[in-house]
């Protein structure tokens, strides 16, 4: 895959190996400027390795990365290092690493919807505020390529959406790209530009469907909710059996699955098979 000139990031045949295993193998993506990636697939499938690949802090044991020169970055990582049981107000937290200035730090949080919260202890925050925060602090930056590692746990539903909604905006408002990690494996943002699907290879990759055709989904969660998420149909024309190995659609089963097996085909027009 040729970097495009504007693109912000492009993986392409990209591996990372560890402990003598392939964590992940053979992924190819591009990131565009204003332009959300959504990654998803289950436990261990190889997303937070593939985004540290994207933002340069995992270098490819095969394959290459590249990143536009200057490129600067923002990640919100699954997990965060801070010691909780300190006192630390949420003001503070905006500028605690990274150089931020007041006005940048203030503009975010106000743009987030988190201004009320700026001298409440981060520990108090619900899921859904503490999300918030962790945006307001990426946003501050002002980054062109936003990696967001799982920005809905802990969240509920209605939050889920609303933190969705947030993400789209900042988009539409910085026209910065997203790499967007997601745990649901079937549902995923409208606004998802293309969906891929990891499971330690691209299993697929493709647009989202828009959900919602059901009359249940709207009633449950409204119109809002239903022209905000999707679903991206799943084409998978193989099992990843429990141990490991991989059933194909004709019944083999395989060690591995891997983009020279020659197993991979997708019929329908919404999975592409990338692998
Ligand atoms: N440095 C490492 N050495 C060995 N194995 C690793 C290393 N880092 C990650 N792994 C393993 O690689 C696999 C992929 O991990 P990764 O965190 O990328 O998955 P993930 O799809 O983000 O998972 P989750 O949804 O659980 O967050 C996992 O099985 C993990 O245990």
């Amino acid at each position: 895959m040729l970097q495009k000139p504007d693109s912000l990031a492009t993986l392409d045949n990209a591996g990372i190996h560890r402990a003598g295993r392939w964590l992940v193998r053979g992924v190819n993506l591009a990131i565009e400027p204003g332009e959300i990636v959504t990654l998803i697939g289950p436990n261990g499938s190889g997303k937070s390795t593939t985004a540290k690949m994207a933002l340069g802090i995992l270098k490819p044991d095969e394959g290459v990365v590249q990143r536009r020169a200057d490129l600067k970055v923002s990640y919100v990582p699954q997990k965060l290092a801070v010691d909780w049981t300190l006192p630390l107000t949420v003001r503070r937290f905006m500028r605690l690493t990274g150089h931020v200035s007041v006005h940048a730090a203030e503009s975010a949080m106000a743009s987030t919807g988190v201004s009320h919260l700026a001298d409440a202890e981060v520990r108090t925050l619900s899921g859904g505020e503490f999300q918030r925060v962790m945006l307001a602090r990426a946003v501050a930056r002002k980054p062109d390529l936003l990696v967001l590692d799982e920005p809905v746990q802990g969240v509920d539903f209605s939050g889920e959406i609303a933190l969705y909604d947030l993400i789209k905006r900042i988009r539409d408002e910085m026209h910065c790209g997203i790499l967007l990690i997601s745990h649901d494996l079937h549902v995923v943002m409208a606004a998802t530009d293309r969906v891929i699907c990891l499971n330690g290879h691209v299993c697929c990759s493709g647009t989202p469907t828009v959900v919602a055709s059901s009359a249940e989904y709207k009633a449950l969660f409204g119109a809002r909710a239903a022209s905000t998420l999707a679903v991206y149909e799943h084409h998978h024309d193989h099992t990843h059996l429990p141990d490991g190995r991989v059933q194909h659609g004709d019944g083999s089963i395989t060690e591995h699955c891997h983009p020279e097996d020659g197993h991979h085909h997708h019929p329908g027009s919404e999975g592409k098979s990338d692998a």
